[in-house]
């Protein structure tokens, strides 16, 4: 069993313009020894804080440099069949991107890789070798594909087959023909990777960015296939909102990001600690990267640092973070496929014989060998993790990017993840070289199946079909399951659309019909105010175009009392009264009777008022004579008068539809009978000071039609009053 620490490399990059940098941190760099980070404690100057470490790279340090010492041997890793992981790690700004992307005049570690795995591709003459990229970003903890239209990219689902690997379902896996073509497909995709500014960097990335380059080798000869990967990751910085000056925005995804930056830590110290749980899934980033964390993949963290003085307490978590992934141990395996006939396929991967590294691995990568002298990596079961990620009978490959498992010689490309169920069936392809004898010892049968056995080759291909079948029988029942729910979900996400829909349908019907049934509006007294008030609530304005209706129709009344105020109402009751009373005492009861019916239209319940119709209704009836009940002595009420005699000169200017008869009589009358009516106090001397409010020509227009000599003369004394 071996095993591989993380190897930690430190850059610090230059100071940027308008940087102050204390010139604080200092790198001491032994040739072909550790290197020493000194920072000073930002509280306290006085203390400086040492981390050794195998790399470091001062502000002076070149692209080139880092790739060469660190990088460069991992291709050979990654040419033997390894999954190995590239971090970038650091606060906002520190220069992740720079040190993974790089610039044109400067390229990053992912373009010098890229020419470095075609340069080793070039270099392979026996075996027939393809390189397939697949980049995504991580972007508030959901993963999309760079490499499709970033608006109709959906949300990718990280799933974990049966054997504990996990992968990015449905990323696209593109075949590598040249670098040029790499660069062109490269720059296109980081257009669509989230970057924003803020005020710590102009160009700020808003995700985590993971790029895989797999290089699958056949040898055909050897009826062998590896398969190895490299995945380069370009994390998003950890963030001090209170320097960043991020908007709400900015703010959610800086939140996003630390909080994955957040549970990276909690993954390295419960590793650190041996922890029975480790707590990859609290994030998408440290699921996605649990293969390259106490996994089985061999890794490189570069902890970026950032000069300035603001940086300072960054620097120190940065460096705290490195010291404790350092101590990470990977297990890596060798990710390879036998292409031979094998008869016993599940057997086999019970526990598969280790292969060895080629040796140029071994030279390059330090695999530290903890409790077993095979210095291999190995693919045996119990060689797996003994911590972090769920054992399995299977050794664990690498769950990032371009597939789980090593694809098949010659597959078709481009292709598409693929199904757990066909990466387990492939996995167990891998493991299938053992004889019968070993098989069984292996499995350890009990005697009288271990003589059936050995005895019987037809019964173990028997068995082993069987468990295939079951295999295959319980993927399938989980992916009928899944696809079952997806369905189901969708089914429910259409019919609360449909319902949304109807309703919002039903409600536009509703207006529509409602607005059909209300006429519309002819041009009369209410139309203005009904333009004028377009915010009217729907009821309102319905009530207001049912009253312009009835105005037109020339339902005057009905419409005044239904607008007018109860106070109103009334006094305008009390002017019809009088009006009427004025025609009953003049003998014309057929005119009385319709202006005391109006005057019952603004005053309902006044059952004085009603009795009065009625008498005067039985008088018409049998042509009989009306007398009208004598009027009594009342204390004059100076208001109330003002107020009757404005309704009076209300009922006069609406009286145009009340026939000649009426009009003639308009303004006529003593205001007692409806006071009468309601049994309220009223008339007397007084009521000659309620006429006088009424302005002269009305009150001459009044004047002239009353009919009893009272009545004038007491206007006419208010008059010269
Ligand atoms: N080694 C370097 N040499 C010169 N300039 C550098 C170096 N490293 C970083 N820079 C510059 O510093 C700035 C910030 O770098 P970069 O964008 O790579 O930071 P980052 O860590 O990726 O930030 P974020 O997490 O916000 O994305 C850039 O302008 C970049 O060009």
């Amino acid at each position: 069993m071996a095993s591989h620490k993380i190897k930690i490399a430190a850059r610090l990059r230059p100071r940027l313009e308008n940087e102050l940098d204390d010139e604080g941190i200092t790198i001491a760099r032994s040739p072909g020894g550790p290197s020493c980070i000194s920072v000073p404690n930002p509280r306290d100057t006085s203390q400086v804080f040492n981390f050794p470490l195998t790399s470091c790279y001062d502000q002076s340090s070149t692209q080139e440099e880092i790739f060469e010492q660190d990088v460069r041997p991992l291709i050979d890793v990654v040419y033997s069949g390894v999954t190995v992981t590239v971090f970038a790690y650091g606060v906002t700004s520190s220069g992740k991107t720079h040190t993974m992307q790089g610039t044109k005049a400067e390229p990053g570690v992912i373009p010098r890789v890229v020419e470095a795995m075609f340069l080793q591709k070039a270099s392979l003459e026996r075996s027939s070798v393809e390189l397939a990229v697949s980049y995504m970003e991580i972007y508030k903890d959901e993963v999309y594909d760079l490499l499709v239209n970033r608006e109709t990219a959906p949300k990718l689902p990280v799933r974990e087959n049966d054997v504990g690997q996990v992968f990015v379902a449905n990323l696209t896996s593109l075949p590598l023909a040249s670098v040029e073509e790499f660069d062109i497909l490269y720059s296109r995709a980081s257009l669509h990777r989230s970057v924003g500014a803020t005020n710590l960097n102009r160009a700020s990335s808003r995700s985590h960015a993971v790029l895989t380059l797999e290089v699958t080798m056949t040898d055909s000869a050897a009826q062998k296939t590896l398969t190895g990967k490299i995945n380069l990751v370009d994390l998003a910085g950890s963030e001090n909102n209170k320097l960043t000056g991020n908007d709400p925005t900015r703010m959610a995804e800086s939140a996003a990001i630390n909080k994955s930056l957040s549970v990276l830590g909690q993954v390295v110290h419960a590793l650190n600690q041996g922890a029975s749980r480790i707590p990859y899934r609290n994030s998408k980033l440290t699921r996605i990267l649990q293969d390259a964390l106490g996994g089985s993949s061999v890794g490189l963290l570069i902890c970026n640092l950032a000069p300035g003085i603001k940086f300072r307490q960054d620097t120190l978590n940065t460096l705290n973070f490195a010291v404790r992934t350092k101590n990470v141990e990977n297990r890596p395996v060798v990710n390879e496929r036998d292409n031979r006939p094998q008869p016993k396929a599940h057997f086999a991967a019970i526990q598969p014989p280790p292969p060895k590294l080629a040796p140029a691995v071994l030279q390059s990568i330090p695999i530290h060998a903890s409790s077993s002298s095979n210095p291999t990596t190995t693919t045996n079961a119990a060689a797996g993790p003994s911590r972090g990620p769920r054992p399995s009978r299977v050794p664990r490959v690498s769950g990032i990017g371009a597939g789980l498992a090593p694809p098949l010689a010659g597959a078709a490309r481009p292709r598409s993840r693929p199904s757990s169920a066909a990466a387990i069936q492939e996995k167990s392809e891998t493991r299938m070289q053992l004889t019968d004898q070993e098989i069984d010892e292996r499995v350890g049968f009990p005697p009288q199946y271990e003589l059936l056995s050995r005895h019987s080759t037809h019964a173990n291909l028997q068995i082993a079909r069987a468990v295939e079948a079951e295999v295959a029988r319980r993927l399938k029942e989980r992916e009928d399951r899944e696809r079952e729910e997806q369905a189901r979900q969708q089914q429910e996400k259409e019919n609360l659309a449909l319902k949304e829909k109807q309703a919002i349908e039903a409600e536009n019907e509703k207006t529509q019909s409602r607005s059909q049934s209300e006429p519309r509006l002819p041009p009369g007294v209410l139309t203005p105010l009904l333009t004028r008030h377009r915010d009217l609530d729907d009821e309102l304005r319905a009530r207001l175009a049912e009253l312009e209706e009835k105005f037109e129709r020339g339902n005057k009344e009905l419409q005044l009392a239904d607008v007018l105020s109860p106070a109103s109402r009334k006094k305008t009751g009390r002017a019809y009264v009088a009006l009427a009373r004025a025609h009953s005492e003049k003998g014309d009861l057929q005119v009385a009777l319709d202006l005391y019916r109006k005057a019952e239209t603004y005053v309902p319940d006044n059952v004085k008022l009603r009795e009065r119709v009625l008498e005067i209704e039985w008088s018409v009836k049998h042509g009989k004579e009306f007398v009208p009940s004598p009027k009594k002595a009342r204390k004059a009420r100076g208001k109330k008068r003002k107020v009757a005699t404005l309704a009076l000169g209300r009922a006069r200017e609406e009286g145009t539809s009340m026939g000649s008869a009426g009009q003639s009589l308009m303004g006529q009358g003593s205001l007692d009978d409806v006071e009468e009516e309601e049994g309220e106090s009223g008339h007397g001397e007084a009521s000659g000071s309620a006429l006088g409010n009424i302005k002269e020509e009305e009150y001459e227009g009044v004047a002239m039609a009353l009919e009893t000599p009272a009545k004038r003369s007491r206007c006419e004394i208010k008059m010269e009053q």
